[in-house]
Formats: structure tokens, C-alpha cells, sequence
């Protein structure tokens, strides 16, 4: 399969030794915002920065190469990015972590949390640890974390905050130097805490993910996610 990489920073070329190791060959490494050509690859994998995300995926999607996106920090603008993958008829995958183990998460999240929704002595509250370099806060599977709260219990909305609150979720941001990702959901009553928690060790299976989505995605037309690819029901 020959790929583009749309980003050459940690992600790109974590991504790059990976696809090498299944065979894949690398055709574009593209890390500014410069004219390329992405017809001359099979599928493209966007790891870049909120500013240039949804144009690269925009490029792709009218060029009809099926773009995986694992940037962060540009969903103001997803939806119109779906609207044009099915005008287009192209395909397309965002996913705020493409590692296995947080996709189990999200599951095991949704779950606790309508396990809790009716438990009214518990406050609920979320931390993600990253690295310094990390542009935005909180980080997207932060926010794929809160979502699940949300569509499970009578939460509002989640916000950048500490403090307990009766219809939001407060998230604390933390940045200490290389941190791949760690994130933490806390239920906390008088009596007890209940405590789930994610910790990636590197970004492998951030890589790996991304990589085995562009596999998936090859000969496919539609807007998917990564509970699509790893069949998670
Ligand atoms: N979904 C997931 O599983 C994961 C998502 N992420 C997300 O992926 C993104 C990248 O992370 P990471 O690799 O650590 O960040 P880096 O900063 O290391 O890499 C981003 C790269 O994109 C480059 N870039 C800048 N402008 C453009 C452009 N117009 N087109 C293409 N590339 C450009 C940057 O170049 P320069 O430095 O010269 O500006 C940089 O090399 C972030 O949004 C992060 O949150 C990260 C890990 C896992
Ligand atoms: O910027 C990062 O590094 C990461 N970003 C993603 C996010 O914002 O959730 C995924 C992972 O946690 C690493």
C-alpha cells in the first residue's frame, strides 16, 4: 500500500516505522503547507496540527483517497468534513486515539457510566496527563471520554476546570514532559472512589491503530470510525 503521511512529526514517523514493518511503502511525507500531489498514493494518514487538518483531509476526500485523520483540536469543522466525504463519495476515518486499549476504554467508560447515572452521592471528574509539546487541551479522547459520560447520565457538558459542578464534567489538563497519554475517570462519594484509567506507555499503539485503519479502509466509500475497524459491538 503506498502512503502519504500528512504530518512528519512524532506521530509521522512513528507511523512510518510501523507501515515499513507490515510492508507498506511511504510516498509522501508532507510536513508544511505546500501543493501535493495525493493521487500518488492508495490511502493518507493525517497526524498534523489543528490548523492544517482539515485541509489535508479536504484534499484527499476530493482527490477520492481515503484519508485517516488522527489530529486533534480542528472538530469545530468535522461535520463539514462528513458532508463532503459523502458528496464526494470518498471514505474517512477521525478518531481522537487509534490505540486499541482506548477504544476497549471508551466501551468500559459509556458503561460505568450508565452504571452511575442514577448513583447520586458520586461526583464525577477526568484527568489527561500529556507531554509538554501537545497544542491542544483538553486532548480529544478527553473529550471522547466526556461525550460517553454525556450520552449515558444527566451531564450537560464538560469543562476546562477543577471544581465539581452539578451538569458538567470537569477535565484538569496536565503537561509533564514526555507523557504519551494518560486519562483518568474518577466517581467519587463521601464513602468510596471508583477510578478507571488509561496509560499508554508509548505512542505504538497510537501508530499501530492508525496503520491498521488505513489497511481496513482500502476499496471501502463512507465515514467510519475506529469501532468499525476493530468490529467493537
Ligand atoms: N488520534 C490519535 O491516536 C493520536 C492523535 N495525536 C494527535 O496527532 C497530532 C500530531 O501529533 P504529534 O505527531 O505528536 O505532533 P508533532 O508536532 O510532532 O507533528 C505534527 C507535524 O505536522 C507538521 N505540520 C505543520 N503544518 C502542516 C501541514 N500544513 N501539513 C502537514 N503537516 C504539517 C508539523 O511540522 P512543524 O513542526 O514544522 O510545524 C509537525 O511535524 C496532534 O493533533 C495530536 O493531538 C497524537 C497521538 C495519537
Ligand atoms: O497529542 C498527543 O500526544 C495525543 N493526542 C491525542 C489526544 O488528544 O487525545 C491522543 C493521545 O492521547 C496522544
Amino acid at each position: 500500500m503506498k502512503i502519504a503521511l500528512l504530518g512528519y512529526g512524532r506521530m509521522g514517523k512513528e507511523i512510518e516505522k510501523i507501515a515499513l514493518s507490515r510492508g507498506h511503502e511511504i510516498v509522501i511525507r508532507k510536513d508544511v503547507d505546500d501543493v501535493i500531489d495525493i493521487t500518488l498514493a492508495d490511502v493518507a494518514i493525517d497526524f498534523s496540527v489543528p490548523s492544517s487538518a482539515y485541509n489535508n483531509i479536504t484534499n484527499c476526500i476530493n482527490n477520492k483517497v481515503p484519508v485517516i485523520s488522527g489530529t486533534t483540536g480542528w472538530l469545530d469543522k468535522y461535520n463539514d468534513a462528513v458532508a463532503l466525504c459523502k458528496e464526494k463519495n470518498s471514505a474517512f476515518i477521525y478518531a481522537s486515539n487509534y490505540s486499541l486499549g482506548v477504544n476497549i476504554f471508551f466501551e468500559l467508560n459509556k458503561q460505568l457510566a450508565k452504571m452511575m447515572s442514577s448513583l447520586e452521592d458520586y461526583n464525577i471528574s477526568m484527568e489527561e496527563i500529556h507531554h509538554t509539546k501537545k497544542l491542544d487541551a483538553p486532548s480529544g479522547t478527553a473529550i471522547t471520554l466526556a461525550e460517553g459520560i454525556i450520552e449515558n447520565s444527566s451531564k450537560n457538558n464538560w469543562e476546562l476546570d477543577e471544581k465539581t459542578s452539578e451538569e458538567n464534567i470537569p477535565i484538569v489538563a496536565k503537561r509533564i514532559p514526555d507523557v504519551p497519554g494518560t486519562h483518568t475517570v474518577w466517581y467519587d462519594s463521601e464513602v468510596d472512589s471508583i477510578e478507571i484509567k488509561h496509560t499508554a506507555h508509548s505512542r505504538k499503539g497510537f501508530a499501530l491503530g492508525a496503520v491498521v485503519a488505513a489497511e481496513w479502509i482500502l476499496g471501502k466509500k463512507g465515514v467510519f470510525s475506529m469501532k468499525d475497524v476493530l468490529n467493537i459491538r
